[in-house]
């Protein structure tokens, strides 16, 4: 899949830009604040209907500072895009009104679910804020590898928005009875079997996911790190010792005094090891970065592998987290592993220059101001 144009229209703090993309390389080059990030960020909502970073769509739209103070809001963004789809050309627009839903349209034909939209160009986002992956809760690790699975399998999605309407379901039956100061077994119990079904589903390709992701991520950190450290992706999860019925059973008196669902696959969580300890607690500072990275390229490696499609890289402020010579082995080993069209936000021309001049690919240098 490679983008071939991009236009954007008051989105974020582009009020109008177009872009014609190289196939291969492209960077956005500028100084800080200038609207760089923004433009991957519109990528990625070409990719998942969403930003990357969890705004919600309303901020998204450009809004100014109005003399007075107050803000102005436009009414509405528009994210255009012709898509090179193997022999075909596919237009994928997002159009996001202030006072209504979001419209996700591919040749013109709306989406009815924006889960249908994902998976079909898909997308791996090298970032800073990857670092709060390690520092934040067990929930971003899971979106992390809810978001990772879904661009792979459409049914994972699907079996994930159901369990997750049946545990709020069951949540909302558990605090209705403590407001009535009432319990009632049997029709708590009408939802453990859709649980157990969609969970463990969820469960057995969660555990599948990352075994065969480990492997891949020790070779690149192999490669980006030169060091000999075993670093591994752990999965943790109420499941690995009991099954979704035995966990539903005996955890239901807490249950009730806590009004939720206590155990199940929206707890687990992704440990990241080095040597069998938390990178979290020895991992030096580079040592947690060149971790993340491999993560990533192993995530663009699996993703390739189960989908026959290349996925799109975003690089975001790279030459933050790794110096030139490793963002040129870097650029390099994704090239040569054929991955797919890479877009790269730098503040500085002449270094994204150089680094790509060593690189021998057709690439485009974006000046943003
Ligand atoms: N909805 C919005 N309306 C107007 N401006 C916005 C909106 N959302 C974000 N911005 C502006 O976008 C700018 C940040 O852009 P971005 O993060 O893309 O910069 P950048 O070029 O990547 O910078 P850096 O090099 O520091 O990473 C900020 O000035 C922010 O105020």
């Amino acid at each position: 899949m490679i983008i071939n144009k991009l236009s954007l229209i008051n989105f974020k703090s582009h009020s109008e830009v177009s872009f014609d993309f190289s196939p291969q390389i492209n960077c956005f080059v500028g100084n800080n604040g200038v609207g760089k990030t923004n433009i991957l960020d519109a990528l990625h909502y070409l990719s998942v209907g969403k930003s990357f970073l969890g705004n919600s769509d309303l901020n998204n739209i450009l809004s100014h500072k109005l003399e007075d103070g107050s803000q102005m809001t436009m009414d509405f963004f528009v994210i255009d895009s012709e898509i090179q789809n193997e022999e075909k050309e596919d237009l994928i627009k997002i159009l996001m009104p202030r006072e209504a839903k979001k419209v996700i349209k591919k040749n013109d034909k709306t989406y009815d679910r924006l889960a249908d939209h994902i998976g079909y160009l898909p997308s791996v986002m090298i970032s800073p804020y990857d670092s709060n992956l390690i520092s934040d809760s067990g929930e971003s690790r899971r979106k992390f590898l809810d978001a990772m699975i879904s661009q792979t399998d459409s049914v994972y999605l699907f079996d994930l928005i159901q369990y997750q309407k049946t545990i709020q379901q069951r949540n909302a039956l558990l605090k209705n009875f403590a407001k009535n100061r009432y319990f009632d077994k049997d029709s708590l119990e009408i939802y453990d079997d859709p649980i157990s079904n969609f969970g463990t589903r969820i469960f057995e390709k969660r555990k599948e996911f990352v075994e065969n992701l480990n492997p891949i991520v020790q070779h690149y950190y192999d490669i980006i790190s030169g060091g000999k450290e075993k670093v591994s992706v752990v999965y943790e999860s109420h499941l690995s010792d009991n099954t979704f019925q035995e966990l539903l059973t005996s955890s239901i008196d807490k249950d009730r005094v806590l009004t939720y669902t206590s155990k199940g696959i929206h707890k687990d969580d992704l440990v990241f090891e080095m040597n069998g300890s938390s990178i979290k607690k020895i991992g030096s500072q580079g040592q947690q970065k060149s971790f993340l990275v491999s993560l990533k390229l192993a995530q663009i490696n699996r993703i390739k592998e189960l989908t026959g499609k290349s996925p799109i890289l975003l690089l975001d402020d790279i030459f933050d987290k790794l110096d030139d010579t490793r963002v040129s082995q870097l650029i390099e080993l994704v090239n040569k592993e054929n991955f797919g069209q890479i877009f790269i936000t730098d503040t500085h021309k002449e270094r994204t220059e150089n680094v790509v001049k060593r690189i021998h690919e057709e690439s485009k240098i974006f000046e943003i101001s």
